[in-house]
């Protein structure tokens, strides 16, 4: 656990960029500061690492004062990930990962075989492994640099806009894989962001700070959207609050309706007799939904087949024990207007309109 008691830091030329800040990251979760430009996110992340001493107050890691560890010492249990990842660029990707586990005295053999199934871990083929990072995508150098913060297994990773010089699409790939990876890993993470959404996506807790320094709001993600505490946290936060709230909230049983359905090997006759108002679901031979037919597109030009070319991908698919927003926007993306939902195998399970989900919404008294 990481306490900050009154903890800030005065620049020499008198900038307060952290006063009195009073904040618990606990042990096995993410914790993410958010807030303004300026509000002093970066500072209060390399207090806890020692590359910025705070002027006042203290920082407690697991009960100690981290004023009192010498910096090189702590930083051996400290992961740090930074933008543009900071990756080395005259060593390999697999000597970039093994770079701290080696300086901290593991055999370079050694070092590298767990470099190599980090690689792996964080979703990189090895292939990769003897490239140089300038050889890689932004995406890609961000993933070698979350392994190479993963590698000496610290239990405390402090991460600093990781994610942000990428753009929105590997963006939520990485949010996505890094949520997944600290599942299994359950670090101790606290995590800089400007973007309050990347915040509620990823935080167990989010800490919204104001400029100077000052905490405005500590809550989960769901506290926040439903009930912040002041005007410059509601601001902040944004619009849509309570749709956004409705992704914090697991349906249960949902009302599904039967649907058509053909598979993709059928006929195109096959498919325009089973249809439902023009529309017709197509699923692959493990049933999962591969996209809306329209009758009116006809077939494969010069075959009886169904033309997959013509097939409407764009709907979301809510899973079974999806949220309230998945649902709905499956319901709210589907050229029908009937949002797919498929069980935990992927497998179509049903359909629901929107009108049923906020029927289910309102009922619940979640949209109040
Ligand atoms: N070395 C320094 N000397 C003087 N002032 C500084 C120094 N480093 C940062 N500051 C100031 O401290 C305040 C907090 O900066 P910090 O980088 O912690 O903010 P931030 O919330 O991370 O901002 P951003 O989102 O823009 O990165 C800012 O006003 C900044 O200008």
């Amino acid at each position: 656990m990481i306490r900050f008691e009154a903890a800030s830091k005065t620049y020499p030329d008198g900038t307060i960029a952290v006063d009195a800040l009073d904040l618990v990251a606990p042990s096995g979760q993410i914790t993410v500061l958010v807030g303004p430009s300026g509000c002093g996110k970066t500072t209060s992340l390399r207090m806890i690492n020692r590359m910025i001493d705070a002027t006042g107050g203290r920082i407690l890691l697991d009960d100690q004062d981290i004023g009192k560890v010498e910096p090189a010492e702590l930083r051996r249990g400290i992961g740090y990930v930074i933008q543009h990842a900071g990756l080395f660029p005259h060593r390999t990707i697999i000597d970039n990962i093994a770079s701290v586990p080696i300086m901290l005295g593991r055999k370079k053999k050694q070092a590298r075989a767990d470099a190599m199934e980090l690689l792996e871990r964080v979703g990189l083929d090895q292939k990769f492994a003897h490239r140089y990072p300038v050889q890689l995508s932004g995406g890609q150098q961000q993933r070698v640099g979350v392994a190479r913060a993963l590698a000496a297994d610290p239990p405390v990773m402090l991460m600093d806009e990781p994610f942000s010089a990428v753009d929105p699409v590997v963006r939520e790939q990485l949010q996505d894989e890094f949520l997944r990876l600290q599942g299994e890993l359950g670090k101790t993470i606290v995590f800089v962001t400007h973007d309050i959404d990347e915040a509620i996506k990823l935080g167990d807790q989010v800490a919204v700070l104001r400029v100077g320094g000052r905490l405005a709001q500590m809550a989960t993600p769901a506290e926040l959207l439903s009930n912040p505490i002041d005007d410059f946290v509601a601001n902040f936060v944004g619009r849509d609050r309570g749709y956004r709230a409705l992704g914090f909230e697991v349906v249960g049983a949902l009302p599904l309706e039967p649907e058509p359905t053909v598979a993709l090997s059928s006929s195109f006759d096959q498919a325009a007799r089973a249809a439902q108002d023009g529309w017709i679901l197509v699923l692959d031979d493990a049933r999962r939904p591969q996209g809306w037919l329209a009758v009116d597109d006809g077939p494969a030009p010069g075959s009886e087949a169904i033309n997959p070319v013509t097939l409407r991908r764009g709907g979301t698919v809510a899973d079974v024990d999806g949220t309230y927003r998945a649902v709905l926007d499956a319901a709210l993306s589907s050229p029908t207007g009937r949002g797919v939902v498929v069980d935990r195998d992927g497998a179509f399970a049903g359909t629901i309109n929107a009108t049923q989900v906020v029927e289910l919404i309102e009922s619940r008294g979640v949209a109040s």
